[in-house]
């Protein structure tokens, strides 16, 4: 049976890569999407506005909506200070098999916990059967038009705190135009725009911050 084309680049990365080492996995993952095959990864140059975000906020507890290939829950789990871990939701079993493989072979599997399913099973079982209290950092990149419904999820399971720090990718391609409409408009966030360009393209994206009031 042919390949995935995420197979194809996790076996890249398994060929390519530095074992143990994120940056190398990041930087081989974004090589081969640049130059061979384009995959739906933030990308270097909004991945540097998430590591930026996550390196202000340097959360004890993130969660993560939509694994794919695990190449920002590696970018994301490689500036996690000791002890601070990574909840990352993927829905597709395919994808969540290639991102345990690619979070392994970098390393920070000891960081990362992958949980599979839809987000609106898992985010009201994040309390109970995952032990979280509330989340410092929440990364959405996922589904664009689950954004806003599992945004006022987090709000409704209790699990944001003043100051917790909501990184939307995509906003701008392919959109998410109700999930900006609300949280720009509620009183409960402080939002920043951050114009950028979509991975790999030279097309306009951007991602948008959204700080949680309480
Ligand atoms: O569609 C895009 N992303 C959708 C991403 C979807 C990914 O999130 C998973 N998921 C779904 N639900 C959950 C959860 F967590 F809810 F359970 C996780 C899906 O299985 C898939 O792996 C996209 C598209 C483009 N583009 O240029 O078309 C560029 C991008 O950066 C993109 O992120
Ligand atoms: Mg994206």
């Amino acid at each position: 049976m042919n390949q995935s084309k995420e197979q194809r680049i996790l076996n890249f990365v398994l060929q390519n890569a530095v074992r143990g080492d994120p940056c190398s996995v990041v930087d081989t993952i974004d090589k081969y999407c640049s130059q061979k095959e384009w995959a739906m990864n933030v990308g270097n140059e909004k991945g540097e506005i998430l590591d930026k975000t996550v390196e202000e906020v340097n959360p004890s507890v993130a969660l993560e909506l939509g694994t794919y290939c695990g190449y920002s829950a590696v970018r994301i789990s490689r500036l996690l200070k000791a002890g601070a871990r990574l909840l990352t939701v993927e829905f597709n079993p395919e994808f969540a098999a290639i991102a345990k493989q690619m979070i392994e072979f970098a390393g920070v599997q000891d960081k990362v916990k992958l949980l599979e399913g839809p987000s609106e099973e898992i985010i009201p079982q994040l309390k109970k059967k995952y032990e979280v209290d509330t989340l410092d950092f929440v990364f959405l990149d996922h589904w664009k038009d689950r954004y806003r419904p599992d945004t006022i999820l987090l709000q409704e399971c209790n699990l944001l705190r003043k100051g917790s720090v909501l990184l939307a990718d995509n906003v701008i391609f392919p959109g998410a135009p109700d999930f900006l409409d609300y949280v720009r408009k509620s009183p409960h966030f402080q939002c920043t725009y951050y114009p950028s360009h979509l991975e790999y393209m030279q097309v306009e994206d951007a991602m948008e911050k959204a700080v949680f009031l309480g």
